[in-house]
């Protein structure tokens, strides 16, 4: 009893609650003590003092020479120049007529409204709109996002089967700040290609979101596609959902904008207390640098108890683990950082990991995410008094205490329900979480080298199958990957070869027949 008591008073010392917003963050459930929270006073004074440099406009991702102004897009007025703050406030009025203009028809398709959306975008451009458009879906939107976010194939095709023959009614929003990166390019091609052989316009139907003057924005331009939006090389991939990346597809589903806009305001304002105790960010960086002894020992798992919500933990995972995964501090140190992410929705997980959780290896913190508001209208009676609602709400209470009970760290997060405005919120409170983690480890948050390096070897790989391809093409009878990664002058990449040839072969019409041996030493290849 006593136990249960302190806890109830370690609960009622440790959870911040702001009833203007109407958020609670519990941390009672993490392994801390006051003594930690005050020796960490200094250090997280001085992250708070580097993000209000950020804001003002600070180079803050210095190995890019950019400036980080994803807060700005949703408090203008806080941009370092009146050309910045006019531009983003421009592009959102923008976006909102736009939507207009598609709603009450003063744009629309020959046979009637616009009612579908393919939205074509990967990574930063194309999670957050999907997290927006799963979390805040009604029954009557006036138009269905649908996603391409990636180059696959059997992907793309499902998304275009589904659409076959509601094409003419349907727009497709184009996004890549780059403008140049392949995946995106490649589902614009393949999208095309669907509408010209549906015997459609495809730039009459067409948004490009990118930076102004790239590749795609030029296409854009010369093509007449329907409308063009713009993006800042000031917006990084994985924090533009509340740029035209996230605002463009949300407003044409009908989602209220600008509440989104006012939740991350609102949480951006409460995320700038020097008091930690008052400040929700603080406290969960805090927290992750505590679990994880300021190396990401422990995992993070995202479990919020709302299927609205599922896909929160996969657009947490790129904001974490692409901002925080990184091998050098900001001194140059190897210090391979990082904080592992992932995580569904509850209860769907109780009957799956959350095992391992109570009972397995103990290399995490949850954090729970709930949801007070069960449904719009009443609910029926599963058992006597009892409703669904309340189950699902007793799950998460009952997971929560096994696993503290099993010695597992958690914490929760708790909003009223899932509107524009909470969904806004809670975005904010990770990304200036992240921000402040960032700085208690030293490291640019705010790039990611090791992705572009996965590009570049991407792009080799595709050098050598032309190479390959064109020897193929020559040559007679049929070779080993070996003698055909010596012959294009390229011996090393003989496993490399072997890979091409052998999904190659794998697929019609794509010239190459492959005979398969033993071994892959032994398997040869032909044209044909
Ligand atoms: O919007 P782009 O330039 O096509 O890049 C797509 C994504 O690729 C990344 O650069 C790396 O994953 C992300 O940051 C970005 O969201």
């Amino acid at each position: 009893m006593a136990d249960a008591l302190s806890l109830w008073q370690r609960y009622c010392d440790y959870i911040y609650t702001n009833r203007s917003l109407g958020i609670s963050l519990d941390i009672s459930r993490m392994n801390f003590d006051e003594e930690y929270l005050n020796s960490m006073k200094p250090a997280i004074h001085q992250a708070m003092d580097a993000m209000e440099a950020l804001e003002s406009g600070a180079i803050a991702n210095k190995d890019e020479n950019r400036m980080v102004g994803h807060y700005w897009l949703r408090t203008p007025s806080l941009a370092p120049s009146d050309d910045i703050t006019n531009e983003i406030t421009r592009t959102n009025a923008k976006i909102l007529s736009f939507a207009k203009s598609i709603h009450d028809g003063t744009v629309h398709a020959q046979s009637g409204p616009y009612k579908h959306l393919i939205h074509v975008g990967i990574g930063g451009s194309a999670l957050g709109p999907q997290f927006v458009a799963r979390a805040l879906a009604g029954n009557n939107d006036p138009v269905t996002p649908h996603f391409v976010d990636n180059t696959d194939p059997d992907g793309i095709d499902q998304v275009i089967d589904k659409l076959h023959d509601q094409l003419e009614q349907t727009l497709v929003t184009v996004v890549s700040k780059s403008g140049g990166t392949p995946e995106p390019r490649n589902g614009m091609l393949e999208v095309t290609a669907a509408y010209e052989k549906a015997g459609l316009r495809f730039a009459d139907r067409a948004i490009a979101i990118t930076m102004e003057g790239s590749k795609l924005d030029k296409q854009a331009e010369s093509e007449g596609w329907l409308a063009r939006f713009p993006l800042w090389d000031w917006v990084g991939g994985r924090t533009s959902v509340m740029s035209a990346v996230g605002l463009v597809p949300a407003a044409l589903q009908g989602i209220d904008i600008e509440s989104i806009l006012k939740g991350a305001a609102a949480m951006d304002e409460v995320t700038r207390d020097h008091d930690i105790r008052n400040n929700p960010a603080a406290l969960l960086a805090l927290m992750w640098y505590k679990v994880g002894n300021g190396k990401g020992a422990k995992d993070m798992v995202i479990l919020p108890y709302k299927d609205r919500l599922e896909l929160f933990s996969r657009y947490l995972q790129q904001l974490v683990m692409e901002s925080l995964g990184k091998r050098l501090d900001r001194d140059g140190n190897v210090v391979n950082q990082g904080i592992a992410v992932y995580g569904n929705k509850g209860s769907t997980d109780q009957h799956a990991y959350v095992q391992q959780l109570r009972d397995g290896v103990n290399n995490f913190f949850a954090t729970f995410i709930q949801v007070l508001k069960d449904r719009d209208g009443d609910s029926i009676n599963v058992e006597p008094g009892t409703t669904a609602g309340d189950f699902l709400c007793g799950f998460l209470q009952g997971t929560r205490r096994a696993l503290f009970e099993g010695g597992r760290d958690s914490m929760t997060i708790t909003i009223p329900e899932v509107t524009p405005f909470y969904v806004g919120a809670l975005i904010a409170l990770y990304d200036r979480a992240v921000g402040y983690y960032g700085e208690l480890v030293n490291i640019n948050a705010y790039h990611q080298p090791g992705v572009e390096a996965g590009k570049k070897a991407a792009a080799a790989v595709l050098d050598l199958q032309a190479k390959a391809m064109s020897h193929l093409a020559s040559a007679t009878g049929s070779s080993t990957a070996e003698e055909i990664a010596s012959a294009i002058g390229n011996p090393e990449e003989a496993e490399v070869v072997y890979k091409i040839l052998e999904h190659l072969a794998a697929n019609d019409n794509r010239g190459v027949v492959a005979t398969f041996g033993d071994s892959p030493a032994t398997t040869t290849f032909h044209a044909g």
